[in-house]
């Protein structure tokens, strides 16, 4: 085991103890905003159930064709140097067994999630099983981090094993399974491109430095390129100084009600961030009224406390706190809220409702300023919503034009931190320069 573990001396982050998480990740010396503060391949992947087909089962690239494995029909592949990199690195160890896996009782019979976690460890005990003892330094390392991680509560994985492809040989011992798979709740990572979840993986180094906080001054991100397996780089959000904890999210910042459970459950810790410390002291949230009129009236107020038209106009934003939310507006702090007004910005947008969806749009942008809602999703959902603007007609042109430009620039401006992430030739800075034009052009 190797629980004395440090990164190496080039690294822009080095642990330090702490007496809630075990260790921190601490900036070594000034990191300025954008910087790649840490980036390694992942050690295993699988991705989501929706796509498979759509993507590679070793590159993770979005392809409109890919090759299907002739022998089991269950993996898919670009071409056949990625065919073949994940053939040496475990899918022969599984090729012939993965359907009558897949198609057994106790694979079946597992949720969605421990599905995941399935192919996940199957995939890693396939690399494993590939490799002669003793392993190369690197995967040395990367197994000896990955038994050293902290283990999930007890009720999490940790209590049980999920079932894994029979790998032969030679076969891993259940004890190492069951230390491995302790710890995949609260360490594994979902891996994103284009904003969007695709895959899970497993990045034993970034598990072992970063820890979480609600208001996160970094960010895991994902780079997929031809031939190679998915790297994470962890970028930073903002300057961070020397001395400084380096921590990452964990949750969706829109778990206002259910994340202290998340924390508990999943991670087996409660956070004492600001925003957390006041949900637990508020208690119950209220329920708010779901009456139409009400739900506008409450849109508006939260609009007009946020400061949100101010911000779409100039880019400013006057950061309020939740404690200064006044107590009538609490409602907006349930995830009922947040579900409703996300509904109808999506079903107003598909129903060609524009005015309706640009409004909830707008309300929904003010939700996600005061929760402090992640980059990304902010992102997507200004990118989303200048699709929606674009479309009205009439002397609501004009100003729809003014505002779809400055989403277009709010989304540059955030992704911009983070640099392209996922499949790199297409993605959204095309896609905003092309919008672009096209608003300029109408
Ligand atoms: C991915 S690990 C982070 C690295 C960990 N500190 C270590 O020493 O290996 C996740 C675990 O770290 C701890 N942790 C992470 N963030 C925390 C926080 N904000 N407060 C308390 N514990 C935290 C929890 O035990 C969690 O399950």
């Amino acid at each position: 085991m190797n629980a004395e573990w440090v990164p190496p001396s080039t690294a822009l982050v080095e642990l330090h103890p702490d007496p809630k998480a075990r260790s921190k990740a601490v900036a070594r010396r000034d990191i300025p905003v954008g910087s790649t503060i840490f980036s390694a391949p992942a050690f295993a992947t699988a991705l989501l159930e929706g796509e498979k087909g759509h993507r590679c089962d070793y590159c993770l690239r979005e392809q409109s064709t890919l090759k299907k494995c002739s022998s089991c029909g269950s993996y898919w592949y670009c071409d056949a140097k990625c065919q073949n990199e994940h053939w040496q690195a475990g899918h022969k160890r599984v090729c012939k067994k993965i359907n009558q896996f897949t198609n057994s009782m106790a694979f079946q019979q597992l949720e969605k999630h421990g599905r995941m976690d399935s192919f996940l460890l199957t995939h890693l005990l396939a690399h494993l099983s590939t490799l002669s003892e003793p392993y190369s330094p690197e995967v040395s390392t990367e197994l000896s981090i990955t038994l050293s991680l902290l283990p999930g509560p007890s009720g999490d994985c940790a209590a049980s094993n999920p079932p894994y492809c029979p790998i032969k040989p030679p076969p891993p011992s259940e004890d190492l399974v069951t230390d491995i798979y302790s710890r995949f709740g609260n360490n594994n990572f979902t891996i994103h491109s284009h904003l969007n979840s695709i895959a899970h993986g497993i990045f034993p180094q970034a598990s072992r430095m970063f820890n979480h906080l609600c208001t996160p001054n970094a960010v895991a991100k994902y780079v997929l390129k031809p031939g190679e397996v998915a790297a994470m780089e962890v970028v930073s959000l903002r300057d961070i100084s020397s001395g400084e904890e380096v921590c990452i999210p964990y949750i969706d910042p829109a778990l206002m009600q259910t994340r202290h459970k998340v924390f508990q459950i999943t991670y087996g810790f409660t956070c004492d961030c600001p925003t957390c410390t006041f949900l637990q002291k508020v208690g119950q949230i209220p329920d708010p009224s779901l009456e139409h009129g009400d739900l506008i009236q409450l849109g508006l107020k939260l609009r007009e406390f946020v400061g949100v038209e101010h911000y779409l106009k100039t880019g400013k934003l006057e950061k309020k706190t939740l404690e200064e939310l006044p107590k009538p507006l609490r409602s907006v702090l349930n995830e009922s809220y947040m579900a409703e007004l996300s509904e109808t910005f999506s079903k107003s947008s598909h129903e060609g409702n524009y005015a309706k969806a640009a409004d909830s749009g707008v309300t929904l942008l003010a939700l996600y300023l005061l929760i402090g809602m992640h980059l990304l999703e902010m992102a997507k959902t200004q990118w989303n919503h200048s699709f929606v603007a674009l479309t009205p007609s009439g002397e609501e042109k004009e100003v729809s034009k003014g505002i779809v430009l400055q989403l277009l620039d709010l989304s540059r401006q955030t992704l911009q931190v983070l640099g392209t992430e996922g499949d790199s030739e297409t993605g959204p800075f095309k896609e905003i320069g092309v919008l672009e034009s096209l608003v300029r052009d109408v």
